[in-house]
């Protein structure tokens, strides 16, 4: 068994980047969004950069990039508010069409579902869109909980998510492992006092995992099994 997991009764997992690779299909939405208002499509490298921060955000940097470049005016509320419902729907349609699990998810949450340890979700990706993709991707009942952007009053780095879910299954910080992508989940895990895990071949908005400091970086989750 890693050292990492000595101790540990409870793992909370970010999705986005950590689990599952779903920017082909965010940047599918988005471009579906902009193309209909004749708006600029960004390319998937781009959104590979502006995903962390949930969708609101995501659309947020979609438009502002296109403003930076001059190819649109500022975008104000109203039009940010429009586009991002209009950002749910087309990925509500097409969340699982190119999203892939990464190598070594399955094995590792197999392996600690095996070991009895309590395994929840906590992304800043919207709720609704949760249950579908482990669904589709045959990653349902591995999960206590599943905590979205939207589930609670704040959300990564914001450590609120990691209180409630440890609250929720009776773990203390110290038994606690957040694992994830980006500084948002280093940020989170360290302010709620978890030990934390990084990945690199995620989005941490182009930069590298280690700058966030986590205790430990695994190249893939296949080393905790
Ligand atoms: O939706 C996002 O922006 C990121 O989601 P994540 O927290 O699962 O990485
Ligand atoms: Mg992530």
């Amino acid at each position: 068994m890693h050292e990492v997991l000595e101790g540990i009764t409870l793992i909370a997992y970010d999705l986005d980047g950590t689990l599952i690779d779903s920017v082909p299909d965010l940047t599918f939405a988005l471009q579906e969004t902009m193309s209909e208002r004749h708006l600029p499509v960004p390319r998937e490298e781009a959104v590979r950069q502006w995903v962390g921060n949930g969708s609101l955000v995501l659309v947020e940097r979609a438009l502002g990039a296109a403003s930076d470049q001059g190819l649109m005016a500022p975008p104000d509320k109203a039009l940010v508010d429009a586009l991002h419902e209009r950002f749910l729907h087309h990925y509500g349609r097409y969340a699982c069409r190119a999203t892939r699990v990464y190598p070594g998810v399955h094995e590792c949450l197999a392996a600690q579902k095996a070991r009895n340890l309590t395994q929840v979700l906590v992304t800043n990706k919207p709720s609704r869109f949760i249950a579908p993709l482990l669904e589709g991707l045959q990653l349902g009942g591995y999960f206590t909980l599943l905590i979205g952007g939207d589930s609670l009053l704040r959300k990564k780095p914001d450590p609120l998510p990691l209180l409630h879910v440890m609250e929720q299954v009776g773990a203390r910080p110290g038994q606690t492992l957040m694992v994830g992508d980006s500084v948002h989940d280093v940020r989170a895990g360290q302010s709620a006092g978890c030990r934390t895990l990084g990945v690199p071949y995620g989005y941490n908005h182009g930069q590298p995992i280690a700058d966030a400091g986590p205790d430990v970086i695994v190249e893939s989750l296949i080393e905790l099994v």
